[in-house]
């Protein structure tokens, strides 16, 4: 397969190395009723990068995903978060240092659970307000959060409430609330009507412009959707990395027309991509 940009390591990685990466996988396979979910995934995601995860339907990218999120064991290969060893650590401990929003997450969230709580209640790692006595620390943080998602007025409001663009916005702040390390987001801009896309976008191309937001990575189908800010790409399909590395080297019409599977033709506008199919 082609590769851009960085090449990936394959080796374990230097100790010292370890205190910037905040994920790193060699050799990372899943494998499920005798097919290759994943294939001999290499990646490094330094502190400071942002990267996007770009695919098409069933290309791994949720499963890759569900590893960096601590939520996953590969069947085979090696896993380090934050500095930890898969397998050999606490992955209860390491999950509040990852902020996680997926559909998956979404699912758990009962209807009735008030906005202000679906945030609050991640500093617990638990879905649900179980717990009565949540410090005025905590509330005042999540109404933050709310706030700079652009959902704010909507604290009071019960989760089952919300538009999907809502819930995607309230979710983020959620993986945020725990002032996590790595923020993972599962194809946030899904179902989003045009305005809700742009917004997102916006938001999210804020968040990765400021440098105390955590390292971030971005699953999507969409090369729209790429905020402008983020940093590095990998493209996937079929389970394996068709190239990954600095966004600007491995975003082309080439790498695209590989990972979907057709000719297609990269656009660029301003800090913005799109793509269509060729001819
Ligand atoms: N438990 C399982 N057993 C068998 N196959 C599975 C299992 N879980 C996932 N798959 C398959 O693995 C492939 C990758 O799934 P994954 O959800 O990671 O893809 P994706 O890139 O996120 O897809 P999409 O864009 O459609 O959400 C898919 O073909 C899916 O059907």
């Amino acid at each position: 397969m082609a590769s851009g940009g960085r090449k990936a390591g394959g080796v374990s990685p230097d100790p010292e190395d370890l205190d910037d990466l905040v994920v790193h996988m060699s050799g990372v396979g899943v494998r499920r009723g005798g097919n290759d979910l994943l294939a001999a995934v290499d990646w490094r995601v330094e502190l400071d990068e942002r990267w996007v995860i770009l695919g098409g339907n069933g290309a791994g990218k949720t499963t890759l995903l569900r590893i960096a999120a601590a939520e996953l064991h590969p069947t085979s290969g090696t896993v380090h978060l934050l500095g930890e060893r898969i397998g050999r650590t606490n992955v209860f401990e390491l999950r509040p240092r990852i902020g996680f929003s997926s559909a998956a997450v979404a699912g758990r969230v009962p209807g009735d659970e008030q906005v202000l709580d679906v945030v609050v209640s991640a500093g617990y790692a638990v879905v649900g307000r179980w717990r009565e006595a949540y410090d005025q620390l905590d509330t005042g943080r999540a109404r933050e959060l709310l706030t700079m998602l652009g959902v704010g007025h909507l604290a009071e409001r019960t989760f089952g409430t919300l538009s999907e663009g809502e819930r995607k916005r309230t979710l983020i702040a959620r993986a945020l609330m725990t002032d996590p390390e790595v923020l993972l987001l599962d194809e946030p801009a899904a179902g989003l009507d045009l305005g809700g896309r742009e917004d997102l976008v916006a938001t999210l191309s804020e968040l990765a412009a400021d440098p105390d937001a955590p390292a971030t990575v971005l699953v999507t189908h969409h090369v729209e959707e790429i905020p402008p800010g983020f940093t590095h790409l990998m493209l996937l399909r079929d389970g394996g990395v068709v190239a990954q590395g600095l966004l600007e080297d491995v975003l082309t019409s080439e790498n695209l027309t590989e990972a979907f599977g057709q000719d297609l033709v990269l656009e660029r506008s301003a800090d913005r991509y799109f793509a269509r199919r060729k001819g």
